[in-house]
């Protein structure tokens, strides 16, 4: 559905009291994926690494200065027009709809650009605004919609023309904690039951880890890591937390190579290192202490990242 084949952006930047010095700013320096039909993909980075210039590439809006992207057969950047029949795109920070336009009109307006056939518009529409639940506000002028509302409104408008391939950018950003729920649900029907392709950008980690098996991180224009979500835990080596609730408050246990993150009256989290068996962790803490509850969890996908981001490299080949 995309193949990209070592891709790169270059910005020239003038700066200095005439503009005249001009520095070149690496984008995106050389990056190839491919995305199958079907996938759910993430794609992170911390601000400035190159995903937005990735997108705008996918989506024609950019041209590359090297390398070939082809998106749904197409060459994003001379195919723009045909691209955008199969491809629904939707960022986060801006809006596609008619501010002062009810939600309905700018959804009517959408299918005469995309030439929507009027029967199959009111079939598609019925069933979007099913699924993200619009009708409440489908006659509300989009400038008086809440920010969760106006982005379930620009998900059916990037959906309406019904494309394989769903490019979202920052799709959570802002959003209350349900109306972020409401959007992953939505997501994860769309890919499951639709088999809607969706590449997905976010810094909300909380998507990826609800959304997608494959994650890709793109650090300083260079992808840093492109794979599964649980391997990349386990190849940064990020530790595991063992959380002990004491039948009585204790000072901090002692166990060879555990170390003590945090102590709350009873409970105690201990950092387990990577490769440590953690089943013998707690075989020798039943041994030495009267315990009332037990837990391990696995790093957050937080702490992963910030791992990863810090080492300025890649977990290493797949
Ligand atoms: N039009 C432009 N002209 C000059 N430099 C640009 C332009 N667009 C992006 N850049 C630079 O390219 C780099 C990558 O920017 P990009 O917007 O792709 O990052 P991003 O990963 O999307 O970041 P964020 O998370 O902050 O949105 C940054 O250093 C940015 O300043």
């Amino acid at each position: 559905m995309i193949e990209v084949r070592d891709i790169r952006k270059t910005f020239t930047v003038r700066s200095g009291l005439l503009r005249r010095t001009r520095t070149a700013v690496r984008a995106v320096d050389g990056v190839s994926f491919t995305v199958r039909e079907g996938e759910f993909v993430g794609y992170l980075g911390s601000n400035g690494a190159g995903k937005s210039t990735t997108i705008k590439m996918l989506t024609g809006i950019l041209t590359p200065t090297s390398g070939s992207v082809r998106v749904a057969g197409l060459d994003p950047s001379r195919r723009r027009t045909a691209l955008a029949r199969r491809i629904g795109v939707v960022f986060g920070q801006r809006t596609t709809l008619w501010w002062d336009l009810p939600l309905r009109d700018s959804l009517t307006l959408i299918r005469h650009l995309y030439r929507v056939d009027a029967g199959e518009h009111r079939r598609r529409l019925e069933e979007l605004t099913g699924l993200l639940d619009l009708g409440p506000f489908l006659a509300t002028p989009v400038r008086q919609l809440s920010l969760g509302q106006r982005m379930r409104g620009d998900l059916a408008a990037a959906l309406l023309h019904d494309p394989p391939l769903l490019v979202l950018d920052e799709p959570t950003i802002g959003l209350d904690v349900v109306s972020k729920a409401t959007v992953r649900g939505f997501l994860e029907r769309l890919n499951a039951e639709r088999g809607t392709t969706i590449l997905l950008t976010t810094h909300d980690l909380g998507d990826i880890e609800r959304l997608c098996r494959r994650v890709m991180i793109i650090d300083r224009g260079r992808l840093a890591y492109d794979g599964d979500l649980d391997r990349l835990r386990a190849s940064v080596a990020a530790d595991r937390m063992l959380v002990v609730d004491l039948v009585r408050p204790a000072p901090p246990v002692q166990l060879d190579g555990v170390g003590v993150e945090r102590v709350d009256g009873p409970r105690q989290w201990l950092r387990v290192p990577r490769g440590m068996n953690a089943a013998a962790v707690v075989a020798a803490l039943a041994r030495r202490y009267e315990i009332a509850d037990i837990a391990l969890r696995e790093p957050d996908i937080e702490e992963v990242v910030t791992r990863l981001y810090r080492r300025g490299g890649s977990p290493g080949p797949e």
